[in-house]
């Protein structure tokens, strides 16, 4: 198979789709894999490093979206790589669509086949392709939160762990999956006194144990969400229903109920978001403020270490890309259906139920998208 990596263009994305490592393991399989010239520098790798790989580095975008039979990526495709998508190719990498009905529309008009990180599914009810990304936003997410505090930033002037004397920030964190764990963390070990609601017991069970006292967890519900807005200074977005639009857990009109300065970290912002007054913004301007309260909604944050993020990520879409590749997608599918998970559009067919609820849109099963 053909498989082609172009460069991120979103805006401070640094990332890359396929490391040189795992461009070695596609080209010792018998594929030709090729790869955008300067696609790797972000996150440290030359054109020379994919030379070495075995991979053909080319001068445009262009030439790989007309030619890749498989795309791999890292963000959702943009506007101008959109119009490039046709039926029969194969693209690999994270999508949203839930949150996104404009990307939708184009990825259905394409007949593009797209398989989406953000739903591939684990047997431990995990998700495998997010979970590295989300292990890296998660432990961002209190230092961004951090520096967003500080009075020259707009915020409240809050040291996280306080002094000798004086009391530590009070952190909360809505959600206590992959993001919300990395997050409570970090944030532990900087000495904030942390929360973390979530609305699944065994998970609170879990963080309960490993974290022995250093952290307390409580029940994910509007009133007890809306007791600790006075308290806090630094309130994380982690939720997550997989494939779904974020539900709003914090509305405009119970900002006013926050301290001024308190900072919203939306981490959960690539589905939405989960606070009303949250909407995207970049590595570039990451911080906007409503009603006093300050809001970090970067909807890529594992681009701001993308070394570290392209590695973590590469290791985990390795054996799918790679199964994709040598078996093509309709069998590679067949044959798990944690990959099929992925699937979100195949032939103008939307294939993934959450995104069709969300975005109010006809969906096929996508076994049925097998046949077509
Ligand atoms: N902004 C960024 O750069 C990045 C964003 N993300 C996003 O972060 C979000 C969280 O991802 P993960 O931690 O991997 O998901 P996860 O599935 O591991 O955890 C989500 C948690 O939310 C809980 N939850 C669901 N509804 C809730 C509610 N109403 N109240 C409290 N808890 C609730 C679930 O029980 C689960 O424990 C996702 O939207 C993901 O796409 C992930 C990586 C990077
Ligand atoms: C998960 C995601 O959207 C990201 O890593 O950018
Ligand atoms: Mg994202």
């Amino acid at each position: 198979m053909l498989i082609g990596c172009p460069r991120e263009i979103k805006p401070q994305e640094f990332r890359v789709g396929i490391t040189p490592a795992a461009a070695h393991e596609a080209v010792a399989a018998g594929h030709r894999v090729i790869i955008e010239a300067g696609a790797g520098l972000g996150s440290g790798y030359s054109d020379d490093d994919y030379r070495a790989a075995g991979a053909g580095i080319v001068d445009t975008a262009a030439e790989i979206f007309a030619t890749a039979e498989m795309v791999v990526k890292v963000k959702e495709p943009q506007p101008v790589e959109r119009k490039q998508l046709r039926e029969g190719q194969l693209l690999f990498t994270y999508l949203h669509l839930a949150p996104d009905a404009a990307q939708t529309r184009d990825l259905l008009d394409s007949g593009v086949t797209a398989i989406a990180y953000e739903t591939v599914t684990d047997r431990n009810g995990g998700l495998p392709l997010l979970a590295p990304m989300s292990e890296v936003a998660g432990r961002l997410a209190p230092q961004v939160g951090a520096w967003s505090l500080q009075k020259a930033n707009g915020g409240r002037g809050v040291l996280l762990g306080g002094v000798p004397g004086v009391r530590p920030a009070n952190v909360v964190i809505v959600g206590g999956g992959v993001v919300g764990t990395a997050a409570a963390r970090v944030a532990v070990g900087m000495g904030a006194n942390v929360t973390v609601l979530d609305r699944s017991i065994p998970r609170m069970s879990y963080l309960d144990d490993i974290f022995q006292g250093r952290l307390t967890t409580q029940y994910s519900s509007a009133a007890g969400l809306a007791d600790l807005l006075p308290v806090a200074d630094m309130i994380i977005g982690a939720v997550l229903i997989p494939g779904a639009a974020a539900p709003k857990l914090v509305s405009r009109a119970q900002l006013s109920m926050m301290k001024p300065g308190a900072v919203l970290v939306d981490v959960a912002i690539d589905q939405g978001g989960c606070f009303e007054t949250s909407h995207a913004t970049t590595h570039a301007d990451p911080i906007y403020e409503v009603d006093g309260v300050l809001h970090y909604c970067v909807a890529n944050m594992p681009g701001a270490v993308a070394r570290t993020s392209t590695q973590a990520l590469g290791n985990a879409t390795l054996p799918f890309m790679m199964a994709l590749a040598n078996k093509g997608w309709r069998l590679a599918c067949a044959e798990d259906a944690h990959l099929m998970a992925g699937l979100n559009t195949h032939a103008g067919h939307l294939t993934y139920a959450a995104v069709g609820k969300a975005l109010e849109l006809p969906v096929m099963d996508p076994r049925e998208a097998l046949r077509v």
